[in-house]
């Protein structure tokens, strides 16, 4: 992949002229091993052969501008008024970033007027527009306790001018997107007519998704909700088939193009034998197909567990006619076919004509699992991701995603956080620890990795950039101006 360094800078809406509530907190702050200074940058890749390949000077080295709060701020927080939309599939943790952006606007910095728009970017519209939700620290106070959001969702495309011409009826001039990858390419077209007009609107993102598909963040807000409720139905699923003979457990998982949950869930379990994602193509058929090896596991352990990724096999589904190649939701997202169904079907074919009696239970638990509250981990995440929205906005920052990345919070630029798709690696620890974890080397790398084109896992005009792995190639297009910390005045640490 090759980044520019201005890739890399964040758009910023001018001069910070005002005190932050946060100066005096921050007056002696320095970088150390927990605390990033305003100014200081975190490196966007962490071995040092990645490194080295680029050779270049430390302050060009690729980096993001590190999140919190700054000194000095841009926005007068009397005259902030701020709103908030959350958009596209539900994701543990919504409510969590809503409460805590109204209570980080409203406590630190005084900001007195906060608007919700509702379901999504249709709330946007101009038929909608007006029918916000006033978001006050008493109307937030509890809506961590729920999962879901308290203002609604939705997938769909609206036009951006519309949405322009709302933030400015509605007098807006710091918007929270609270969204995945489509609403990060909404937020960027919105900012693009913002731009346009000149306006003065700062526009942060805080990325959503389940399915931890979106790159340049550790992980997304929910992902570990998510799938520690998964394992709640793999281990259903394994207890079923371990009681019944020839028993065959399926477990379908969330996950249109990213196998991410399917992997954490099944390894948090480490009971499945066979874990089945987008990513790794597999056959049924022939000595290296599925089918072979779910019968092998029948004939020696009398059962087996699978748990597959809502966007494995899709080729297999396109090969016998199920599946309608360009259907798409409102939004654009590709409409999958139903793998679970097909494994169903043709395992309980082939096991019956091998003379055993297959039980096949099978269950879908989807929206079982997207709906649940944040635990306690991803509230603490939420939490922080909205306190560096806030921060990021106050200080004008705009068209920029607040991430987690190598467990430091920064600022990536939204074109950046929709540049490709974050896949599970074939090649990488976390599919080597699935197959270690179930043992069987299965399905083989026979079938090439992510650079080939997917059957139906790659999104229009998105996929893995080839030689990623290799680290990224800087175009050393301009220095950043960066104001690194001297180090020599830095702490010592034992
Ligand atoms: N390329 C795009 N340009 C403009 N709007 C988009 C684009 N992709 C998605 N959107 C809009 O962003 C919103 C959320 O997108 P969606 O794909 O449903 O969910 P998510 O943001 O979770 O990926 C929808 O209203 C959708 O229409
Ligand atoms: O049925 P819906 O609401 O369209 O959602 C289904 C999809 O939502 C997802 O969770 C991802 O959605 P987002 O990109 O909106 O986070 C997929 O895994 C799943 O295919
Ligand atoms: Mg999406």
């Amino acid at each position: 992949m090759t980044l520019h360094l201005e890739d890399l800078r964040v758009r910023r809406l001018g001069e910070c002229h005002y005190d932050s509530p946060f100066s005096e907190m921050l007056a002696a702050k320095q970088t150390s091993p927990h605390y990033v200074a305003e100014g200081d940058r975190v490196l966007l890749e962490d071995t040092v052969s990645m490194l080295a390949k680029h050779n270049l000077p430390a302050n060009q080295l690729p980096s993001f501008e590190a999140a919190g709060p700054r000194r000095k701020i841009y926005f007068d927080p009397a005259h902030v008024s701020a709103g908030v939309v959350t958009c596209g599939g539900l994701c543990p943790g919504l409510n969590n970033v809503i409460r805590g952006l109204v209570q980080e606007l409203t406590v630190h910095y005084g900001v007195k007027r906060i608007l919700g728009f509702r379901n999504g970017f249709r709330g946007m519209t101009a038929e909608n527009r007006n029918d916000t939700i006033e978001l006050t620290p008493e109307r937030v106070r509890d809506i961590n306790n729920a999962g879901g959001t308290i203002l609604g969702s939705s997938r769909g495309a609206q036009d951006a001018d519309e949405m322009v011409d709302s933030l400015v009826l509605r007098g807006i001039n710091v918007l929270f997107i609270i969204g995945g990858d489509g609403s990060m390419r909404a937020a960027t077209r919105l900012s693009a007519a913002i731009r346009a007009r000149d306006l003065d609107i700062a526009v942060i993102g805080v990325p959503k998704t389940i399915d931890n598909d979106l790159p340049f963040t550790d992980q997304s807000f929910g992902f570990q909700s998510a799938f520690a409720q998964a394992t709640e139905f793999i281990s259903s699923v394994s207890v079923e088939a371990a009681a019944s003979p020839d028993g065959i457990g399926i477990v379908k998982l969330m996950g249109r193009h990213s196998g991410f949950i399917a992997c954490y869930a099944s390894l948090a379990l480490n009971t499945a034998d066979i874990v089945l994602i987008p990513e790794v193509p597999f056959v049924l058929e022939g000595t290296d197909g599925l089918l072979a090896r779910v019968e092998q596991h029948v004939r020696s352990k009398g059962y087996v567990v699978i748990v597959v990724a809502e966007g494995a096999g899709q080729d297999l589904l396109a090969e016998r006619g199920l599946l309608q190649s360009d259907a798409t939701d409102a939004s654009g997202n590709a409409k999958l076919g139903d793998i679970g169904a097909l494994l169903r079907e043709s395992i309980t074919a082939h096991l019956t004509d091998a003379g055993l009696t297959p039980t096949v239970r099978y269950i879908d638990p989807s929206y079982a699992i997207r709906s649940v509250t944040a635990n306690a981990y991803d509230s603490v995440y939420c939490l922080r991701l909205a306190h560096a929205a806030v921060h990021a906005a106050m200080a004008g920052r705009t068209e920029t995603a607040v991430v987690r990345w190598r467990r430091r919070f920064v600022h990536v630029p939204m074109p950046l956080i929709i540049s490709y798709r974050n896949q599970v690696d074939p090649d990488g620890d976390l599919w080597m620890s699935v197959l270690e974890a179930t043992g069987h080397l299965f399905p083989p790398r026979t079938h090439g990795g992510l650079d080939q084109e997917q059957s139906h896992g790659g999104h229009r005009g998105v996929r893995r950039p080839a030689g990623w792995d290799d680290g990224v190639a800087i175009q050393n297009a301009g220095q950043l101006d960066v104001d690194l910390p001297d180090i020599n005045s830095a702490r010592s640490f034992p």
